[in-house]
């Protein structure tokens, strides 16, 4: 294992429990019933308990990270999309044209665009820009129909990869992480993921992605079947996992994710590749939930058994099918409201409010 991933690993700690039971204790002295702020006042807790402080700091100024990449199984015909728009799409994040620009410019979020594995040339320089981080392992994986999608070597410097993006944005003053994702055909790497951690059957969490037919989901859900009979990938190896049948943009968001846990920074999950990824930092650290907030729920059918899986319950569920970061960042402003509730709202005391008679 890398020594920055070993390093990681070993700065993730719980929730603090004496943050999380002086954050209930404030939320039952505000004025308001208590309760009353619903699942906004739970959120401020989990905040607290993973900043160790009550009131916990407003998780603002926030980065979206989109790791892009692309997929060898792509040849198996599971994506109706041709394998360059993953870099075109990359050009249009440079150019502000997608949705997850459209949607950061909306909530004040800066968009970072990190090509982990990109297959096609991208535009511009070499070197990194403010949007475009340059980090490419490989170009693509190998279709895990026919051997492992990368090596352990290549899995392990993907995840450091999310970790460094982690410790680059929260050096650069960000206070809460979100997830995103550009990769045709990764949505069928997500689905063998959550087939490998959670035992579900191919079938149950394969969807139609960016909008395949149902016969072509049937064929997707033989591809995963066939991959994992293949690999037999087990979750008490999750780097062997990732490097069998993921991505490079799940193991780098593997990475991001406990980048984030380790500095004890809310990351927002986006749509079933986050959850997928989460899964195998999840494993790799389970502590490292305290800092996972789930964003939306998807439409594809394995980011809920997923979710189920991780114990996350989402935040927005407005049938959003598309990553990029685009159900994470409509989710933003709800932490934020979470935080600031329990900072800036007066208490019975300081407002001169009568409590509840008992
Ligand atoms: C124009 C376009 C923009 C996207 N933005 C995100 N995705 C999403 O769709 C892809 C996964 O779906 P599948 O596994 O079916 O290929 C990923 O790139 C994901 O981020 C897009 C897909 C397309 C076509
Ligand atoms: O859940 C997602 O984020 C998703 C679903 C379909 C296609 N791309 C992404």
């Amino acid at each position: 294992m890398g020594a920055l991933l070993e390093r990681t690993l070993a700065a993730i700690e719980p929730a603090d429990p004496a943050a999380v039971a002086a954050a209930r204790d404030r939320q039952n002295h505000l004025t308001k019933p208590p309760g009353s702020l619903g699942r906004l006042e739970e959120l401020s807790v989990r905040l607290a308990g993973l900043a160790g402080v009550c009131p916990p700091p407003v998780p603002e100024p926030a980065a979206v990270a989109v790791f892009a990449a692309d997929h060898g199984v792509h040849a198996q015909g599971v994506s109706v999309w041709p394998q360059e728009v993953t870099a075109q799409m990359v050009a249009n994040f440079l150019a502000s044209g997608a949705a997850v620009n459209v949607l950061a410019a909306q909530t004040g979020a800066r968009v970072v665009a990190v090509d982990v594995g990109v297959a096609t040339p991208l535009p511009g320089e070499d070197g990194d820009s403010g949007i475009l981080l340059r980090r490419r392992v490989r170009a693509g994986t190998a279709d895990m129909t026919r051997g492992p999608a990368m090596t352990r070597q290549e899995a392990i410097r993907a995840i450091e990869i999310g970790i460094g993006v982690a410790g680059q944005l929260a050096d650069e003053g960000c206070r809460c992480l979100l997830t995103g994702d550009m990769g045709i055909a990764n949505t069928t790497a997500s689905a063998a993921l959550i087939a490998v951690f959670t035992g579900a059957r191919p079938d149950d969490v394969t969807g139609h992605g960016a909008g395949v037919d149902e016969k072509t989901r049937r064929h997707k859900a033989d591809v995963v079947r066939g991959a994992l009979e293949l690999h037999r990938p087990e979750p008490r190896d999750p780097v062997g996992a990732v490097a069998a049948v993921g991505g490079l943009e799940h193991a780098a968001l593997a990475g991001f994710v406990l980048g984030a846990a380790a500095r004890r920074i809310p990351v927002i999950l986006d749509g079933v590749i986050a959850s997928s990824a989460a899964l195998v930092a999840a494993a790799l650290a389970p502590d490292a939930l305290a800092a996972c907030v789930a964003g939306h729920r998807s439409a594809e059918p394995g980011h809920t058994v997923a979710l189920r899986h991780l114990g996350l319950e989402p935040l927005v569920d407005l049938g959003l099918r598309l990553g990029e970061g685009t159900g994470a960042l409509l989710a933003l402003p709800l932490l934020q409201s979470a935080a600031r509730t329990l900072r800036d709202m007066a208490t019975f005391d300081s407002a001169g409010v009568s409590g509840k008679r008992t």
